[in-house]
């Protein structure tokens, strides 16, 4: 009887939705977005930008899917990820592996066919990145695992900016440093108030290997680095002083908050490793907004 209902798969639009990580996602589309409207002077052809980021975004919600499917014995184990669609058995693994693939290819194939190659090649590079590099190997090799599958995350807007201008540019290559170098405090922020679950789950993240004081020391460094980062656009160029004024106000906010991880212990830093790490969904947002407002005051 048992087996039969666990068989008995009838996933709903909702379960696929969660499959491909849309909030993650819908966020990486922004910053798809604005590589694409930095890439040119003038204002990119609507429709190529809708196509572009109908591709980028199919691709990336294949990927995540791929990651669900692949993480399911550690997603079982944690209560974040106790409750996705593959462990609560509402998707079959054949069900998840058949619509990663449709999403992919279709994400793929609209690159390829209406946007450019360079596109293309790129997105699938990101696609192994994070599904396989990432998931299948460093995720569980190696504490640096987001150090470097970081990479794939941060490609979204050299995407964008290779589907309007058909080239890599070192711009746009700004932008995805941003986006690097701001992960491992997005990340081990993150890692440091769920550090009992990942060891549990037995996932080798830097506070479970290296210690929740080595971490603290990390985010808090590394929010210097994406401090430094950010100034880039501004150094290079790319931004002028509107976008210098405004994420200078940001990064105050940024260092105030990773300070605090730094320095706190016990319940204090549960409480700023959460508010540090809710707070960098917002800052990379606001980092690629002041960009764009930087952009079109600049025109
Ligand atoms: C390898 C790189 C990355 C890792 C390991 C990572 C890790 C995570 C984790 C574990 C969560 C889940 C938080 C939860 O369930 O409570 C999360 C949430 C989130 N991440 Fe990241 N992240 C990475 C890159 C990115 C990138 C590149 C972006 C966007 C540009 C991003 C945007 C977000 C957003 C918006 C959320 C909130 C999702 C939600 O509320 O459902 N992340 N991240
Ligand atoms: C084509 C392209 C741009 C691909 C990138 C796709 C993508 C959705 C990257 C997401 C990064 C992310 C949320 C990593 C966390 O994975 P995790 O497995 O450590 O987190 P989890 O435990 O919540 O699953």
């Amino acid at each position: 009887m048992a087996i039969n209902q666990t068989l008995n798969f009838s996933p709903g639009v909702a379960d696929y939705w969660q499959l491909g990580k849309p909030r993650v996602v819908l966020v990486m589309l922004v910053c798809a977005l604005v590589g694409m409207l930095l890439a040119e002077p003038q204002l990119p052809d609507p429709g190529r930008m809708i196509i572009a980021l109908l591709g980028i975004g199919l691709v990336s919600m294949g990927a995540a899917a791929f990651n669900h499917l692949l993480d399911q014995r550690f997603d079982r184990l944690m209560a974040r990820t106790r409750k996705r669609p593959l462990v609560q058995s509402r998707i079959s693994p054949w069900q998840a592996a058949l619509y990663a693939a449709l999403l992919s290819v279709t994400g793929l194939w609209l690159l390829a066919e209406w946007i450019n190659e360079l596109t293309a090649w790129l997105t699938a590079a990101a696609l192994l990145g994070y599904a396989l590099v990432y998931t299948a190997f460093l995720k569980h090799a190696t504490p640096q695992n987001i150090t470097i599958g970081g990479l794939a995350g941060a490609a979204p807007p050299l995407l964008g900016w290779t589907a309007i201008s058909g080239s890599v540019d070192g711009n746009a290559l700004l932008l995805v440093m941003i986006i690097f170098a701001w992960t491992p405090s997005h990340f081990w922020a993150l890692a440091i108030y769920r550090c009992e679950e990942y060891r549990q789950a037995g996932v080798p993240m830097l506070p479970v290997t290296h210690g929740l004081a080595f971490t603290r020391l990390q985010v808090w460094l590394y929010a210097w680095v994406t401090l430094a980062t950010s100034l880039l656009p501004y150094v290079f160029g790319l931004s002028g002083l509107v976008y210098l004024l405004l994420i200078s106000v940001l990064n105050l906010r940024w260092l105030w908050l990773n300070y605090a991880v730094y320095q706190h212990q016990g319940k204090k830093l549960m409480r700023a490793s959460q508010r540090a790490f809710w707070f960098s969904i917002r800052y990379i947002l606001y980092c690629f907004l002041f960009l764009l407002i930087d952009h079109f005051i600049a025109l």
